[in-house]
């Protein structure tokens, strides 16, 4: 029997790349600080912050600082592409057949009954940030985070990429195994029509077990210019091809050893130019996506933990106003982490010991099999503690800090649904103790997925945010390393000298309250002090 299907969007609402869904009129600022036209959004911003400098007898001295700045956002939605590498992954089929699925927001049959299409994982589309408080009845009135700026709606994505292997996604989707075949079947003639583009294979920095799925290669096994002339080519063809505005190009490939950072080589933009152009072994598949993507003024986003970015990119990204933004999908169990460890500590709970085990057998588990992939997913799902217990001088002395293991271990069996175990200990009041012991089973790509579009919509979001000090006569962007992006990614790449910050609700605020800046909204404190004072 033909599985239930439902299309409320037959072939495609948006077929024609028509922009839908969208919106950017669920309210206005009644402000005189903000002026609305067709094109833009202006709005005068006060910034507030508190400096601190240290008074007589080693006092602290709290001095509260006022700063204006003029934000500027463009209304126009952009018909916007993405350009996946390692399109034909688990991640990267899954998120295809998934926008597919919202797009014609299908119905399909499961052992539970039936399932619409859906968003859900994903911060901007499935979740609300509050407004404001109602002027008669004093009530939260909260609205979908999607709807506080003037977003791209993930539906009108038009998808695209690279991957060493050949397989069409329709193909790729059955060898991932993460969704129903009833819904399979109903996505699956549209997912055979995209094949990846190939890409360029360097055998040492991913795991020897992935060299079976190379079968879908651009000549040559080292980094050199031709590949960033190829791949600049491959995001210019895909933009024309599709009449798109913008491109957005995210890594979601295999995790990669890290690279060597050497003087000389990868450590200025000039370096690693050059160390391309030389043929330098030690300059990575992820860089060399990174510097074509700066070079063509395409965002790179880096969803996996190797230091794509090494000194040079950063640079680079940097001298050509790029956006770059990474490393390492935040998706599972690092993101339930660094929202308890958060918590533990804030509420003076020691955390002295930290367990995190997990296995999986999905391809991306396959390589990290191998030491140095591991490593590298080791180091980011690591130093997600770090800020945390560096906030907290009452618990924790200089230099001190939690026991924290990291164990991943690759069992076929389980596929993509990655089981992970988690233990944290904790001194408490009095010499007692605190064991909380978590089982936690991560559908990993359904989990990656939402994550890759909220990465894809912010990031575009950015690229139509301007902003300026009063003083100043020119409008900017932001900095080209997207710090923004924090929440969906478990660490968190800054400005060069900049703090990293991983506790979820900080990093959830700051995307909140940029964005409502960006309209000129003040941040939400959640004093309440209307229900507080009276
Ligand atoms: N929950 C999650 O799934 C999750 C969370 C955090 C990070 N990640 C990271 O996301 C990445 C993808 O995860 P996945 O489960 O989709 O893995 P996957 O192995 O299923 O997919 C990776 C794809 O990348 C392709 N590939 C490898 N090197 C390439 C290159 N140089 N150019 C183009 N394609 C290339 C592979 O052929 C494969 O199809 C991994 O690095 C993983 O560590 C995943
Ligand atoms: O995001 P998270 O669940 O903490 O971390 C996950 C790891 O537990 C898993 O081993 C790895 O394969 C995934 O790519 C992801 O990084």
């Amino acid at each position: 029997m033909a599985p239930h299907a439902e299309e409320r969007y037959p072939n495609g609402a948006n077929g024609a790349g028509v922009v839908s869904q969208a919106r950017d009129d669920l309210f206005v600022v009644n402000s005189p600080n903000v002026v609305y036209t067709d094109e833009e959004i202006r709005s005068k911003y006060t910034y507030r912050t508190t400096s601190i400098s240290t008074g007589e007898n080693g006092k602290f001295v709290a001095t509260p600082k006022e700063t204006v700045y003029d934000f500027k956002v463009d209304r126009k939605l952009p018909k916007t592409g993405v350009m996946l590498v390692g399109l034909g992954g688990n991640n990267g089929s899954t998120v295809t057949a998934g926008i597919l699925a919202n797009r014609r927001g299908l119905v399909w049959d499961t052992r539970e009954g039936t399932q619409a299409a859906n968003y859900y994982g994903s911060v901007i589309m499935a979740s609300t940030v509050k407004l404001g408080t109602d002027a008669k009845t004093d009530k939260e009135i909260n609205i979908p985070f999607h709807n506080l700026v003037p977003m791209v709606h993930p539906n009108d994505l038009v998808i695209g990429g690279w991957d060493l292997s050949g397989l069409d996604l329709a193909a790729a989707m059955d060898r991932a195994q993460v969704l129903e075949p009833s819904l399979k079947s109903l996505v699956r003639k549209e997912m055979a029509t995209i094949k990846p583009l190939p890409s360029i294979y360097y055998p040492d920095f991913i795991a020897a077990n992935q060299e079976g799925r190379a079968d879908n290669l651009i000549p040559g096994s080292k980094a050199c210019m031709d590949h960033v002339d190829h791949i600049r080519k491959d995001i210019r063809d895909f933009k024309a091809a599709n009449d798109l505005d913008k491109v957005i190009v995210l890594w979601t490939a295999n995790t990669e050893r890290y690279a060597d950072i050497i003087e000389g080589v990868n450590d200025t933009d000039e370096n690693l130019l050059k160390s391309i152009e030389a043929g330098h072994e030690e300059i990575s598949p992820s860089t060399v996506f990174a510097v074509a993507c700066i070079l063509e003024g395409t965002p790179f986003i880096n969803g996996s933990p190797q230091n794509t970015f090494v000194p040079g990119a950063v640079k680079l990204a940097e001298k050509h106003g790029a956006f770059i933004g990474g490393d390492d999908f935040k998706s599972g169990q690092t993101k339930m982490k660094s929202a308890l460890v958060d918590f533990l500590i804030n509420a003076g709970i020691k955390l002295t010991s930290i367990a995190s085990y997990n296995h999986l057998g999905n391809n991306d588990g396959l390589n990290l099999n191998s030491y140095k992939q591991f490593r590298s997913k080791e180091i980011s799902k690591s130093n997600v503690v770090d800020d945390m217990v560096a906030a907290n001088t009452v618990l924790y002395k200089e230099g001190e800090h939690p026991d924290h293991t990291v164990v991943i271990k690759y069992m076929p069996a389980v596929g993509d649904n990655k089981r992970a175990l988690d233990e944290y200990y904790a001194e408490i009041f009095m010499g007692g103790h605190q064991t909380i012991s978590i089982f936690n089973v991560c559908e990993d790509s359904l989990l990656a997925s939402p994550l890759i579009i909220d990465l894809v919509l912010v990031t575009e979001m950015m690229t139509r945010v301007q902003w300026k000090a009063q003083s100043e006569a020119d409008y900017a962007g932001f900095h080209s390393v997207l710090s923004v992006l924090s929440y969906m990614l478990k660490a968190p790449l800054t400005p060069p000298g900049t703090p990293v910050v991983n506790a979820l609700a900080k990093q959830r605020a700051a995307l909140t309250n940029i964005f409502r800046a960006c309209v000129g909204l003040e941040p939400e404190s959640d004093m309440t002090l209307e229900h507080k004072l009276f």
